[in-house]
């Protein structure tokens, strides 16, 4: 079954640029990395699939419903963070989740230990956030997205200004919860190494297009790394766009 399913989106902004009718699925299970240079479209390909922004053209389902025309339905089961999630330096990890947690009347209280626990995070959860890492607060902002124990969550650039260690933390953090609780995953980054390491599907994006969906690991039945699959992509589509000039 789709979990996302994106048709022909398109959304221009008054200077001709943003996104242009790109179409693609995300499996359950899937963790599914959006890939592309800066400016390629990425952040308003997720901002329109969270329904920050309305598309100009073109469809959004979420879990089969609408973005647009049911959004409370699409996103009953989807976490993300996609503005930076930012916390509360003076208060501890377990308060900034209490916080968070005001948006979800129903959720049981039980519910903020057991998101800090899925992170790694609750053996800190009383420590303040001050102290934390900028890893630590990554995954705090994750914990965050999963309070409402999401089936899906969206991740813009999750690994972007952390250090190696940071970066490690998170990616772990991500494959654990993808394996052990099934959470499917589209992420967002410019980081192709880090991708390469925990995405099993990827879709390339240049000039606000997809010029590739790259299924399940084909790179490397390629035989080529995740980032030299990309630059040939990039460059098959700069080569096209130089012969159309
Ligand atoms: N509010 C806006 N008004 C006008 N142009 C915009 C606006 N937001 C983004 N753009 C332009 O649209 C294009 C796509 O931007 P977007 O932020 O979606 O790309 P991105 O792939 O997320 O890039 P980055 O990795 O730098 O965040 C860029 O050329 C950007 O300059």
């Amino acid at each position: 079954m789709s979990v996302v399913e994106v048709k022909q989106v398109a959304k221009l902004y008054n200077n001709g640029r943003g996104v242009r009718n790109v179409s693609f699925d995300v499996a359950q299970g899937d963790i599914f990395g959006l890939i592309g240079p800066n400016g390629a479209g990425k952040t308003t390909l997720l901002k329109m699939l969270t329904g920050l922004m309305r598309p100009d053209r073109g469809t959004i389902h979420i879990f089969g419903h609408s973005v647009t025309e049911r959004f409370e339905q699409a996103m009953e089961r989807v976490g993300c963070i996609v503005e930076t999630a930012d916390a509360y330096d003076y208060m501890s990890a377990y308060d900034n989740l209490k916080l968070s947690a005001r948006f979800y009347p129903d959720l049981p209280r039980s519910r903020i230990g057991q998101a800090l626990e899925q992170v790694g995070l609750a053996q800190y959860a009383n420590e303040r956030v001050g102290g934390y890492s900028l890893g630590m607060k990554q995954r705090l902002a994750l914990a965050s997205a999963l309070l409402s124990n999401p089936r899906m969550v969206v991740l813009d650039e999750p690994t972007n200004g952390l250090d190696i260690e940071g970066m490690v933390d998170i990616r772990n953090t991500i494959r654990r919860l993808a394996q052990e609780h099934e959470i499917t995953f589209l992420i967002s980054s410019h980081m192709i190494h880090d991708l390469s390491l925990i995405a099993n599907r990827v879709g390339i994006m240049n000039k606000g297009s997809l010029i590739r969906l790259g299924e399940a690991n084909e790179w490397l039945r390629d035989g080529m790394t995740l980032e030299q699959y990309v630059v040939t992509h990039l460059q098959a589509s700069k080569e096209a766009d130089d012969d159309d000039e």
